[in-house]
C-alpha cells in the first residue's frame, strides 16, 4: 500500500480499468463488478449512477439467476442514469452440460428490452471482447455528440496554440529588416 492514500475497500464492488480500442480509437473503461446478493444492494445501486454502460448477467446454468434479470432491469431503470447503455449476458456457456436457460430464452429477453445479447465465457474466453467492445461502441455511440464537440474544441485549441507559437516567434534575419548584427 502505498503511503499517504487512503484505500478503501468495499467487499462488494469490485473496480479495474482497462483499454480497448474501438474503430481505431484508444478508449479507456472503467469495470464496476457489484456484487449480485440482496445485502450488498444498498451500496451496489449508488454505482449505478454513474455508469455509462451496463451489463446484465445471469448464469446460463441458473435459471434462477436469468429470473432475476427482470429484477436489475428495473433497478437500473430506477437508478442508472437515461440513456445508459445495457448488454444481456448469459455467462458461463462452457458449462454445457448443467445448462438451464436455453440461448432462445437469452436471446428472446433481450429482444424484449432491446438489448444486444451475448452468451460468454470468463473459463474460455468466449465472446468477452466482442461483448466489452460492442458496450463501448454503444455508449460511444450515444455520446458521438458531446466527442464530436470536444475533438472540434481540442482541434481549435490546437490552431490557436500554433498561431501564438507563430506569433511568438523571435524573427530571424531573413523576415526582418530592423536586425542588424555589425
Ligand atoms: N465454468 C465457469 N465458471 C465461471 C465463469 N465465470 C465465473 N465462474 C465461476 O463462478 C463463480 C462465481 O464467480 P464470480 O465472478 O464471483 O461471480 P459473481 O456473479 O461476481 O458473484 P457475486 O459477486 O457474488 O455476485 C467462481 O467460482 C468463478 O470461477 C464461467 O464463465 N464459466
Amino acid at each position: 500500500m502505498s503511503p499517504g492514500r487512503l484505500w478503501i475497500m468495499i467487499p462488494c464492488v469490485d473496480f479495474k480499468m482497462k483499454t480497448i480500442e474501438v474503430d481505431g480509437i484508444k478508449v479507456r473503461i472503467q469495470i464496476w463488478d457489484t456484487a449480485g446478493q440482496e445485502r450488498y444492494q444498498t451500496i451496489t445501486k449508488q454505482y449505478y449512477r454513474r455508469a455509462q454502460g451496463i451489463f446484465l448477467v445471469y448464469d446460463i446454468s441458473s435459471e434462477r439467476s436469468y429470473q432475476h434479470i427482470m429484477k436489475w432491469v428495473s433497478d437500473v431503470d430506477e437508478y442508472a442514469p437515461e440513456g445508459v447503455q445495457k448488454i444481456l449476458i448469459g455467462n458461463k456457456a462452457d458449462e454445457e452440460q448443467k445448462r438451464q436457460v436455453g440461448r432462445e430464452q437469452g436471446q428472446q429477453l433481450a429482444k424484449e428490452y432491446g438489448m444486444d445479447f451475448y452468451e460468454t465465457s470468463a473459463c474460455t474466453n468466449l465472446n468477452i471482447k466482442e461483448s466489452f467492445t460492442r458496450l463501448t461502441e454503444l455508449v460511444l455511440q450515444a455520446h458521438r455528440k458531446e466527442l464530436d464537440g470536444l475533438r472540434t474544441r481540442a482541434s481549435h485549441e490546437l490552431a490557436l496554440a500554433e498561431l501564438e507559437e507563430e506569433e511568438g516567434k523571435p524573427e530571424g534575419p531573413a523576415n526582418s529588416s530592423k536586425t542588424c548584427w555589425c
